[in-house]
């Protein structure tokens, strides 16, 4: 029986970096065969588990749970006679739907030999309210069908912030697990809870009167509806506050980022997500100087001239012959070393992106 876990979650919202860490910390030892598939063109992700020994799929072009669904199947049934791995890891595209991404293994699950465990959605806890106004009909349901929300950059926020946002979270998904722990503080052993138990809330990020936070790791791991007085400690896990998710419901245009649409008008319509979002990818053998990179990437996140950017990456090779790894949601933009790869890639995905001027931008016309 070969396990599979689906780790869904919106553009940027961190769904790498957390299988990076299941991989590392959860599931090592393990035959481990990734299932990747990126909805733009251009494969940015491919390489970062090469040397770990994973088996990695790419899938591009489109989301496994619609435009791509047949080679998926197809994929996933190869996958397991090759490989005969103990465990299939799948990372949807950002825009791709839980839901069908369940129903697209499900019906795999016909003719092979495999379990679904776990049902993940990774949420970016700083976006997670707009977002859901936003772009709801793909939000909602990675969160209503997830088995754990895993909230990331909760580091990022301040304590009344991650209770806010696990009330809302709780609002659209009344079961399952959510981890709002810091992940360079999330340890094995609470991962594994989370995956396990159907009903908990993992309140490990705790509101003291002092203000800091606190790492209780090992003794504040809460059934869900259970209230516990830790003396001075406040607990508000909001898994009781069943919100009626009205706000999350309103429909009032994006105020946090620049001209971020309102794109959830029809919360019950079945759109694809080629018909809401677009993606822009190149590859290129342009060599830029690091003042040029930055410079680049900061435009695209400060400015709306090239549309409604929700996600930016890619790997390029600087002047001096080094490469460089570039990742940009939303008020967040990250430059680092990258290893050299056999040509420079860049995807972007939005809404309304304008090609040439991205053409331009990046000198690759
Ligand atoms: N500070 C901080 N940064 C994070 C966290 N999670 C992800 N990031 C950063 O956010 C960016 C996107 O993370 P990824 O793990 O690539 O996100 P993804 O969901 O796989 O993104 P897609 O490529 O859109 O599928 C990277 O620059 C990460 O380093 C977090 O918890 N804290």
């Amino acid at each position: 029986m070969t396990k599979v876990d689906i780790i869904s979650g919106f553009l940027g919202a961190g769904k790498t970096t957390f299988i990076k860490k299941l991989i590392n910390q959860v599931f090592a030892g393990e035959r481990l065969v990734l299932i990747e598939n990126e909805f733009g063109e251009i494969g940015i992700d491919g390489g970062f588990l090469k040397d770990a020994g994973v088996e990695i799929t790419e899938m591009n072009s489109g989301c496994i749970c619609c435009t791509l669904v047949g080679d998926f199947s197809k994929a996933l049934q190869k996958v397991l006679e090759d490989y005969h791995p103990d465990r299939v890891i799948i990372e949807p595209s950002g825009v791709g739907k839980l839901s069908d991404v369940i129903r697209a293994v499900e019906s795999v699950n016909a003719n092979a030999e495999i379990a679904i465990e776990g049902r993940i959605a990774v949420v970016d806890g700083k976006k997670a309210k707009s977002y859901l106004k936003n772009f709801g009909e793909f939000y909602r349901d990675q969160i209503a069908h997830a088995s754990t929300i895993v909230i990331s950059r909760t580091q990022l926020m301040t304590d009344a912030q991650v209770e806010e946002c696990v009330r809302m979270l709780r609002g659209e998904n009344q079961d399952a697990a959510i981890i709002s722990t810091p992940w360079d503080k999330l340890g094995q052993e609470a991962v594994l809870h989370a995956f396990e138990k159907d009903r908990r809330i993992l309140d490990l990020y705790v509101t003291c009167g002092c203000g800091s936070h606190h790492n209780h790791q090992d003794d504040h791991i809460h059934e869900c509806c259970d209230h516990h007085d830790h003396g001075e400690h406040t607990h508000h896990s909001g898994c009781c506050d069943h919100h009626d998710g009205s706000e999350s419901h309103t429909h009032h245009p994006e105020s946090h980022s620049h001209n971020m649409e309102n794109h959830s008008h029809d919360h019950h319509g079945h759109h694809h997500a080629d018909e809401v979002f677009t993606s822009w990818g190149k590859e290129t053998a342009h060599r830029y100087t690091e003042g040029e990179l930055e410079q680049i990437v900061k435009e695209l996140a400060d400015t709306s001239n090239y549309g409604t950017i929700l996600r930016a990456k890619g790997i390029v090779e600087l002047e001096t012959g080094e490469w460089k790894q570039f990742d940009l949601v939303p008020g967040e933009i990250e430059v680092r070393e990258g290893q050299a790869d056999y040509t420079g890639r860049i995807c972007v995905i939005g809404t309304d992106l304008k090609e040439t001027k991205l053409q331009t931008l990046f000198h690759v016309l």
